[in-house]
């Protein structure tokens, strides 16, 4: 049996048969090229082996962390989770550089002779959208990183320990990446929202029916259920009959200041202020999967909310408003803050009305929220067309 020692000499580090360590030392006293050790180590059959492995699975692991870290960037646009991945990839290619050579990895590389490259498997080329992309970006990652792990125990404990920890990051970070893959439908839809409608509960099913499917073909994107004067048995049958009606319309359905009405009408998310409960208590009780948005009325309440995890937020208010009394305004310098730093969907609120829109938009917003422009209007479905019209 070949004896094996660790070897640390030229190019040549790890665990090796004794005549390669040898033949590296010679090499290196003698101030060789390591093309000759490169044909010493490729002679060793195993080792070899061992390396190809470890070059499959780190490019693979690679590949498919950056698949990932696309979807969160592109498609989530969540730059937290982007970069959790960025930094998964970083902290991968750090520990294969201290414990192995670039040189002998890419001299153990022989893709035309890989048995495995001819295997067809048909599912291989099936994706039925992002969400399978996802799956089986994240599957590739975990596995690859386990066969590094498994296979990089043979060369330096120190490299499967660095490379366990990685793996344990990156099941978080797949976790929760793909509980968000089911929510980029609503997060696709809110980022592309401009028009958002704070209705009331109507005096009857009926008209509070009417209204959203008028409002919805008028062009509003997102009807958001605050009523303060209603009971809680009328809140959550609105809420019931107005999800089922914006999912099948493509628009999403919001509910006010109430996150287990959100959940139980199975509403697309919830919206709170600064009063209600804190966001990692909303998010814990609608869920990854569920819109929350967050009401901010400065620069730093914007940042929290942020870092906080609302998927967008209200910026305001912006004007006097008939619909609630303030004493304060953040008006249109806020929003002007808001414009230049936020990653977040962000919506104007606060007395906006076709009068003050244009100041809205020069202040570089091209979302609004409103109720009494549309509520109080002659013609409701006229003004709704109109701002929507203007918010490109
Ligand atoms: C889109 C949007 N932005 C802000 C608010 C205000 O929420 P909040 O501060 O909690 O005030 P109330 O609506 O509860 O009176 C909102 N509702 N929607
Ligand atoms: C709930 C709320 N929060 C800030 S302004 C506002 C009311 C929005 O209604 P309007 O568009 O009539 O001012
Ligand atoms: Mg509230």
């Amino acid at each position: 049996m070949c004896e094996s020692l660790k070897c640390d000499a030229g190019s040549v580090k790890g665990v090796f048969s004794a005549d390669v360590c040898v033949a590296a030392k010679i090499a290196d006293l003698a101030g060789s090229v390591s093309s000759f050790l490169l044909l010493i180590f490729m002679n060793s059959s195993s080792l070899r082996a061992i390396y190809r492995i470890l070059d499959a699975s780190i490019n693979r692991a690679t590949e498919g962390v950056r698949t990932l870290e696309e979807f969160a960037r592109f498609d989530l646009e969540d730059s937290k989770l982007t970069e959790s991945f960025k930094t998964i990839r970083h902290d991968l290619s750090t520990s294969v550089n201290r414990f192995l050579s670039r040189d002998q990895l890419l001299a153990s590389r022989d893709t035309p002779g890989d048995v495995g490259t001819k295997i067809e498997n048909d599912s291989e080329y099936e994706r039925a959208d992002a969400s399978g992309v996802v799956a089986a970006a994240a599957s590739r990652v975990q596995q690859s990183l386990r066969v590094i792990e498994e296979y990089g125990k043979t060369i330096d404990a120190a490299l499967a320990k660095e490379v366990e920890q990685i793996r344990y990051r990156a099941y978080h970070h797949c976790a929760s990446l793909e509980l968000r893959v089911d929510t980029s439908d609503r997060l696709g839809l809110l980022r592309q929202s401009r028009l958002y409608f704070l209705i009331d509960a109507h005096a009857s099913e009926e008209a509070f029916v009417l209204s959203i499917r008028g409002l919805s073909d008028a062009g509003v994107d997102i009807f958001q259920l605050r009523d303060k004067a209603v009971d809680d048995r009328t809140l959550y049958s609105r809420s019931v009959v107005a999800a089922k009606i914006a999912r099948g319309l493509g628009r999403l359905f919001i509910v006010n200041d109430r996150p287990d009405i959100a959940v139980a009408a199975d509403a697309d998310g919830v919206h709170v202020g600064q009063e209600e409960l804190p966001i990692s208590i909303v998010r814990s009780m609608v869920g990854p999967r569920r819109i929350v948005g967050l009401s901010t009325h400065s620069v730093d309440l914007v940042d929290s909310a942020e870092s906080g995890g609302a998927d967008y937020i209200g910026c305001g208010p912006v004007f006097s408003s008939r619909t609630k009394q303030f004493d304060q305004y953040a008006g249109t310098e806020f929003l002007k803050q808001v414009a230049s730093r936020s990653h977040l969907p962000a919506f104007a609120i606060g007395g906006i009305d076709l009068t003050n829109l244009s100041q809205v938009i020069d202040a570089g917003f091209n979302r609004v929220a409103v109720t009494g422009a549309i509520r109080d209007a002659e013609h409701p479905l006229l003004v709704a067309r109109q701002i929507k019209s203007q918010l490109l």
